[in-house]
């Protein structure tokens, strides 16, 4: 049997965005091929797990109205498989009262009629039992965030792609991209040729980018993702009603501090801070700071005092960084029919089916349904030199 090497479109990296995309693609009558690096699933790049949190909850409304659509395209994904991708719990918001980013995030949530509850430190643990308010913090709920639960969505999106007609070879590491009219993908396996290619390769996207002269401000990072005893199995889980939640205690992201619900590991909560030490992809399990954990056990032993200040089970995820923490979502500046989506800063995921929405409608020339222009390579300095 010989395998067909020609496509409409080549998608690189089978992860939430690159699957997302693919199913899109197909969706458009596009012949279409997703090349993974690794074994399909695998737990080596950040779309691995089986949790993510999914709101609505920015202070941007540009995200928070990408959010509006992408909660229907999650549903719409839902019906076509019969499996249930998401679950309400509420996302708990908390931060000091006099911080601009708690402030802005409250703001958004009004203007933008997100449906929420502000909590008063009266009222708090009535709502939210077994977790503490810091003195000087303020809190609310956004009430239609929730839990995605994350590898079955990305074992659903590939799966109705592979039905529609697309083909997936994973354990297939690209080695090369040759630009042109028509551009040349080679792997460890093999040479191919398509119309359009897209690069949604996670951490190892200015690795891939190399062979095409451009190079983005991407940051890699490794996240500890810690899951915490409860003193009492099931207290912090989702039949006792406990939300999602985010505690901000800056200014900057980079501060905050999230948990879900227990979940994966029965007795357990996965509560992580929203930031690590940096890394290369291909050397993560190298990079074994572990300061995070100290911030991490502080919150604990303050505001959750139904579990055991000792992290039970570390695992390991990254995040790829942008200088302003938004997504890359546009054409490379000198070759057009190669789509980048890049960058997604360790908040992407809530996004995958809007993302792929937009690199299908970038790969195929269409007007993009949103403004892309905080996504745009042009806000970084960047140099880019021919790779012919
Ligand atoms: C601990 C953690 C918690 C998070 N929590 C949330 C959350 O609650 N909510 C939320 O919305 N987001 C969250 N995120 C962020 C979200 O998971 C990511 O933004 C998203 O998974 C990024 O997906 P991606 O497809 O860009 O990258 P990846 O999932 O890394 O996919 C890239 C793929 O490309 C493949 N690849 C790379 N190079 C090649 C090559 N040369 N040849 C072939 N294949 C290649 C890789 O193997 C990989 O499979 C979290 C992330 C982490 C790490
Ligand atoms: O994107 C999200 O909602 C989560 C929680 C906050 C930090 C990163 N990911």
């Amino acid at each position: 049997m010989t395998t067909t090497r020609e496509y409409d479109c080549i998608v690189i990296g089978a992860g939430v965005q690159g699957s997302f995309t693919a199913y899109q693609l197909t969706k458009n009558n596009k012949k279409t091929l997703l090349l993974e690096q690794f074994a399909l699933p695998h737990t080596r790049g950040s779309s691995h797990g089986q949790t993510r949190i999914i709101r609505k909850a920015y202070k941007q409304d540009f995200y928070t109205h990408m959010m509006e659509e992408s909660y229907e395209l999650w549903a719409q994904l839902e019906r076509e498989t019969g499996i249930q991708l998401y679950r309400q719990t509420g996302l708990l918001l908390m931060g000091p009262k006099n911080s601009q980013n708690y402030q802005d995030l409250k703001n958004s949530l009004q203007r933008n009629k997100v449906p929420m509850v502000l909590l008063t430190r009266d009222n708090f643990s009535q709502h939210i039992p077994n977790m503490k308010l810091i003195e000087g913090h303020e809190a609310l709920v956004d009430i239609t965030a929730g839990v995605l639960y994350a590898d079955r969505a990305l074992r659903s999106v590939q799966g109705q792609f592979q039905k529609l007609g697309g083909v997936i070879r994973d354990k297939e590491m690209v080695t090369n991209i040759s630009p042109g009219p028509v551009v040349t993908v080679s792997t460890n396996a093999g040479v191919y040729r398509a119309k359009s290619v897209v690069i949604t390769a996670g951490p190892w996207a200015n690795k891939l980018l190399t062979n095409t002269g451009l190079q983005l401000p991407l940051q890699v990072v490794k996240i500890n993702v810690c899951y915490w005893k409860e003193k009492v199995p099931g207290l912090y889980s989702m039949q006792q009603r406990f939300p999602c939640f985010i505690l901000t205690e800056g200014e900057e992201s980079s501060e905050d501090i999230y948990g879900l619900p227990s979940n994966e590991y029965p007795g357990l909560v996965k509560i992580c801070y929203h930031m690590g030490s940096e890394t290369d992809p291909d050397q993560r399990d190298k990079q074994t700071d572990k300061s995070d954990i100290d911030i991490l056990q502080h919150c604990i032993r303050h505001c959750l005092p139904g579990l055991i200040p000792e992290p039970a089970v570390v695992e390991s995820c990254m995040y790829t960084l942008t200088p302003d923490r938004h997504f890359v979502l546009d054409c490379h500046p000198t070759y057009s029919n190669i789509v980048i989506g890049a960058g997604f800063s360790g908040h992407g995921f809530k996004f995958g089916p809007v993302i792929g929405k937009l690199l299908s409608e970038l790969t195929v020339g269409q007007v993009p349904t949103y403004d892309l222009s905080p996504f745009r390579i042009t806000r970084f300095n960047t140099k880019t030199k021919s790779a012919l």
